[in-house]
Formats: structure tokens, sequence, C-alpha cells
């Protein structure tokens, strides 16, 4: 935060800290920076009336307070009020402070959410107050997002200078506000801030409260408008045209044993045509899985890597075992080609991550896969003409930013197997073509799923038993345990064991995520080579193994899995001529979410329709994985309920940017300030 609106708003160096944590860099950012709930001090509720699971304040005399010891510390205070109703405020964490105020015979308010407790009703460390010296407060007290060591009260002030201190003239056109029925921003913000008291909880918590509204339009238009400039940026950008010769790619498919589909030919025209443009591509290859986007991704680095200029491509891949698999194949196709093939990633050692940057950065490598190390400031490229993203929502924003540098009029190529469902695709995806591989590999039979409840594990390796009689693989997937490695590996080896055990007759194998490289290599190519006839795999098998002669598909626990995870691993088999079966095992109990996600699994093939239910379920910032890097990129609009605002923004952005540039500034200044980057990331 500058010194002068540090000063200006009163703000200590701690606060500022504190506040540059929450990503509160200006007073626009303060201004911004809205409430995620309100707590109503405003009313005090009979405890026999008091709603459960619901904030709400009562007050009543201490008849009883005591420190319990099992199964841990902690102080209960029982109240009661003129209802005669009963209520147990339980304090896990609790000072002197506390056993003073809660005293037997004194009167308290508490306000927090009333639960079922073993003992009875129950509040778990509620606010506490006397009522004596305290009046109800007038209207409802907003509660903001914080980090530790930052109150509620601070940030209150904070916000309350910072709403004192900015112009909050509108500067959207009125008759912009008036068609879509908006109410002006200067209002909407002192509402939310401060709600009047007339105001209630529920009005407020309505997403659809005209204040919110705007909140929320405003938020998406800066985004649209934040990703048209980024694109015109880029059209008047100029990236070196590439132009293969045909040669290497007619050598490579000739040794393929097959020939492209006429969507796999179609996608690759499209990005050639792109490629030969000054104007850089930013083009989304999408394909299900198992549509064969690799082949096309190779094709598209040859393209530049036979253009006139010695040009380098690079792909990236969000996770070690993607970007190895990646590897692998590249180096299968290529090596032959008489093209050398670069592999960095985190975990190699320092040394031999500094023979390949040298060799990147003078040149003496022309194709690159890796992980997000291939866009560390330090790794330069000699002449990079083409980079190819696999999985690219699944990089977090900071590594977006890095890769958005990096590749500034440099062709790219984002691939997934993730399609992008409609609210996504118009509004973080909108700056991309699209191109989508809308076809499977002929001679490819429908994948039949099962159901089968764990208790009937004999049952499934019947199943495993007579594929293998068939002469056809089978994969094991091992349940996923989240909370430690060192469990997760002993499941697989206990699996493996059983297994052994009960089908004595089949050459059984392990993969997992602990195994050396090359470990893990010479089991996959025992694998490929059909020498195993069943492998047992942890979760590494998820992406990019293609072993076409594996017709069945064992997952374990497959209720702990996400749906994108099934769908991934389904796809595994059904990639060659025998007909493929998945048997997905389940235990008992389902959470609701669990059965919803193995319903969806059972009755879909389809991975645009998956990942639509994915969404619906999920909702978009964990589908985007927004959670997961820790920067959310919308903050209060939300792609499900807010797709009419969303359209609006949409289709109102364009003229703003044509008729009003001004307004565009000052509106992306007040949304973008400090977070430059952050929404069209
Ligand atoms: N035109 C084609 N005809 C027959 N087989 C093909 C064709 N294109 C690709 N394949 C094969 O199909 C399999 C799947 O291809 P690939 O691994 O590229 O799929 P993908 O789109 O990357 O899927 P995933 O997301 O599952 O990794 C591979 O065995 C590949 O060799």
């Amino acid at each position: 935060m500058l010194p002068e609106t540090r000063q200006l708003l009163k703000i200590t160096d701690h606060t500022a800290d504190k506040l540059h944590k929450l990503h509160l860099n200006s007073a626009w950012d303060l201004v911004l920076h809205l409430p995620l709930r309100y707590e109503d001090e405003t009313q005090i509720v009979p405890i026999a009336h008091a709603p459960l699971g619901e904030p709400c304040q009562v007050e009543g005399e201490v008849v009883h307070l005591h420190v319990q010891y099992q199964p841990r510390k902690q102080l209960i205070a029982r109240i009661q009020d003129e209802s005669g109703a009963i209520l147990n405020l339980r304090f896990i964490h609790f000072y002197p402070n506390h056993v003073k105020q809660l005293a037997e015979g004194q009167m308290v308010r508490a306000l927090g959410e009333i639960k079922h407790g073993y003992h009875g009703d129950e509040m778990i460390h509620p606010k506490i107050k006397s009522p004596d010296k305290t009046d109800l407060a007038q209207s409802l007290t907003p509660i903001y997002p914080t980090t530790q060591g930052l109150n509620q009260p601070i940030l209150r002030k904070a916000i309350n200078q910072a709403l004192e201190t900015v112009d909050l003239q509108e500067v959207l056109p009125s008759d912009i506000l008036h068609d879509l029925r908006l109410p002006e921003l200067a209002e909407s913000l002192r509402v939310l801030h401060n709600p009047p008291p007339h105001l209630d909880m529920k009005t407020l918590a309505n997403g659809a409260f005209p204040a919110w509204q705007r909140l929320k339009f405003d938020e998406l238009l800066a985004q649209q408008l934040s990703m048209r400039l980024a694109k015109q940026r880029r059209l008047s950008g100029s990236a070196k045209p590439l132009r293969g010769t045909g040669e290497l790619s007619a050598k490579l498919l000739a040794k393929l044993p097959f020939t492209l589909t006429a969507a796999q030919q179609r996608v690759l025209d499209e990005i050639a045509a792109d490629l030969a443009q000054t104007t850089p591509m930013h083009r989304l290859l999408q394909g299900d899985v198992g549509s064969g986007k690799t082949i096309v991704a190779a094709l598209s680095a040859l393209v530049a890597l036979e253009s006139e200029g010695d040009f380098q491509a690079a792909i990236m891949a969000p996770t070690e075992i993607l970007a190895e698999q990646h590897y692998v194949k590249f180096k299968q196709w290529f090596e032959p080609l008489g093209i050398d093939v670069a592999w960095l990633s985190g975990s190699l050692k320092k040394k031999e991550k500094d023979q390949v940057k040298t060799q990147l950065a003078n040149g003496t490598i022309r194709l690159a896969v890796g992980t997000h190390a291939l866009f560390q400031d330090d790794v330069v490229f000699h002449n990079l003409g083409l980079v190819m993203v696999d999985e690219q929502h699944r990089f977090g924003v900071a590594q977006r930013l890095a890769l958005k540098n990096k590749g500034q009029d440099v062709h790219q190529l984002m691939m997934s197997a993730t399609p992008i469902p409609r609210t996504l695709a118009m509004s973080f995806f909108a700056d991309l073509d699209v191109s989508v591989i809308d076809e499977l590999p002929p001679n490819r039979t429908p994948i039949q799923t099962k159901l089968i409840h764990s208790a009937r594990r004999s049952q499934v390796e019947g199943f495993v038993l007579n594929t293998c009689q068939k002469g056809q693989q089978a994969y094991w997937v091992c349940p996923l345990i989240e909370e430690s490695e060192t469990l997760q590996l002993q499941t697989a080896t206990e699996t493996l064991e059983n297994l052994q055990a009960a089908l004595p007759s089949l050459n059984i194998g392990l993969v997992h995520g602990r195994m050396k490289a090359a470990e893990k290599a010479a089991v996959m190519a025992e694998f490929i080579a059909g020498k195993i006839n069943v492998l047992v795999a942890t979760t590494v098998i998820e992406v990019g193994v293609d072993v076409p002669n594996a017709s069945l598909m064992v997952i374990e626990h497959a209720e702990r899995m996400g749906l994108s995870q099934l769908h991934q691993l389904r796809g595994r088999v059904g990639r060659g001529v025998a007909a493929s079966s998945c048997l997905l095992m389940f235990t008992e109990p389902l959470s609701q979410m669990a059965r919803e996600r193995l319903k969806v699994i059972y009755e879909n093939t389809d991975g645009f329709e998956i990942a639509r239910h994915d969404l619906n379920l999920r909702g978009p910032g964990e589908f985007l994985g927004a959670r997961q890097s820790g920067a959310p990129m919308l903050r209060f609009a939300d792609l499900q309920n807010d797709l009419i605002l969303l359209e609006k923004a949409r289709e109102i952005a364009p003229k703003l940017i044509a008729q009003h540039p001004e307004v565009v500034a000052q509106h992306l200044q007040r949304w973008l300030g400090s977070r430059e980057g952050f929404l069209a990331a």
C-alpha cells in the first residue's frame, strides 16, 4: 500500500501488511472488499424459539458453570431465559475473563449458531456480551473475509475510512444502468457495508438483492473488459509466422500405425493456419479422453520445428506424471526424426537442470517437455515459437501469469480433456479460439460401466480372471488415500498381495507414485508388452497411459474420486477393438455427493456431459481449481446463478470499449487496481 494511502486511511504498518495478504492494497481494493455475511445483533430470540443451524442472539441467566476435563478441557455455561428453555454455551478455548463473565447468576447475551449437542442444544464459541453494558445494535453488522491477526473492527474501520476517501462517482453511463435496472454504485456500496436498520438478514443474504446485483455486474464487466483488451493487445502483437515444410510431418505420419481421423486433420489444419499468421495464436484444443490430442500436439510442434528460423517448441503439463507421459511419447516419435527432446521438471537435480537451461538458451535443444519449471524466470529460450499447455485450467493463477509473460508474442496452444462448459467459455476462456476433436478413432467399442458393492469383491476377481484368460489385460486402481502417501502405498501393496493370492495363475504388477521413473517405466513396458496381465496402480495412471489391449478397469472405492478423475481413469480402457468394461466398486455409507457422482458416471460416457455435471456439483471455483491456487478469480459473481448478468456484461463490454474508452479505463482502475491480471489470467 502506498504511504500516502496508508496515511489517508490512518492504517498502521502492521495492518497494511495484513491487508496486503488479502490483496487489499488501495482504497478501492478496500471498498470492494465486501462482507461475507452479516451478524444480527439487533434482536434477541427466546431460546425456545431459536432456529437451529442459523446465527441468532439469545439472552439468559447463567444457571450453571463448570469446567469439563473429558474428552478435552472445556468450559460449559448453562443459560436459561424467560421462556424457561436451557442452552449450553461451550468454549474449547477459554480465558479467565470468560469464567468471570459467565459466573453463575450473571445475565449474558450470546450470539452464535445453535446445534444439537450430546448434552442438549448448544452454541460453540458464541460471541458473548453483558446485556446491561450494551443496547441492541441498530443494524446488521457486516463480517468480512479476513486473515489471522486482522480483526473485524480494524478491518471495518479501514473499509469505512476508504469509503469516505474514494471518489464514488458513477462511471457507467446512465442509460446502461437504466436498461439493466441496476442501482448506483455509491448507494450499493454504502448499503452493503453499512446496512440501514430496516434491512433484514434474509434480504441482504439474497444474491438477487439489487445492491449485490450491481456489484456482481461490475465485477463481470471488469472481467469481460480486461479480457477483451487482452485480446486486442494480442491481436495487435506480432508473432513469428511458422510455416512447416511438411517433410518431417510426413515421415512421422508414415510411421504411425493409424491415419488421422477427419476431426484430427481438421483441427491440425486450424492450428497450422493460425501458426502461419503474424498474430499470436491463442487456441484451445479440446477433445474427450482418448480422442487423440497428443499426436495433434506433436504434429503442431513439428510445424514450428520445420519452419525456417530454428524455432523451439515447448509443452508443459500440470503434474510430473502427465508431463512424463508426454515426454515418453514425444521421444518415441521425435528421436527417429533426429530431434532431441529435453525434459525439465522441479525434481531434476540442479546440475541436470542447468544443463537443460543452457541448451534451451543456446538453441541446441529445440523441443522441451516439462512441468511449470519450464516457465520459471531463469529459463530462457533461444527462439521460442510455440508453447503448448496441457490441462491449462489446472495451473494456478501465478503460473498462468508467468506463462503469459513468457509467452507474449508466442503462439500458444492449450489442450484440455475436460471440456469447458459454456458459461466458462464465455467468461474465463473468452479470449481463446476453440478447436474440438469431436470424433473418437475408429473401431472403439463403447465401455460398459457397472457399479459393484465392495462386498462382491470375489465376483470382481472372477471378471479379471475371465478377461485375462481371453488374452486381454486389466487395470486395478487402488483406493485414493488423500491424507497419507505412506498409507496409499501400503494399501497398494496389500491389494497386490491379495490379488496374487486370489488369482495365482496371473502375472500381476504394481505401479505407484513413489517409484522412481525408471522402475515405473520398466513395469509399464512389461504391461505394454503383455507380460503383465493385471496392473495394480494408484491413480498415477489417471492420465496419458495408453495400452489398447487393456479392456477392464476396476476402481476400488470409486466413491472417493472426483468425476473427471473417474472419467479419465475409465478412458484408459476402450482404446482397442475388444469390448471394454469399467467396474466401479463402492463402499457404503455413501454421501449424497458421492451418490450423485456415481450416478453421473454410470449414466454418461460423453466427457462434455460429465464436465457439465461436475461443474454443477462443485461450482466453477472448484472446477477450475481456483481454491488450489489460492486466489479466487471472481469474488462475488457466480457463473451458475448470474448467467444473465454475465450475458449482459458480454454484450455491453464491446460497446463501452468502442464508445466510452474513458469509462473502461476508470472501471478497470477501480476493479483491477493492484490485482492486474487476476480476472483475465
Ligand atoms: N486417428 C487415430 N486412429 C487410431 N488410433 C489413434 C488415432 N489417433 C490417436 N490414436 C490412438 O488413440 C489413443 C489415444 O490417444 P491420446 O493418448 O492422444 O488421447 P488423448 O486425447 O491424449 O486422451 P487422454 O486425454 O486420455 O490422454 C492412443 O493409443 C493413440 O495412439
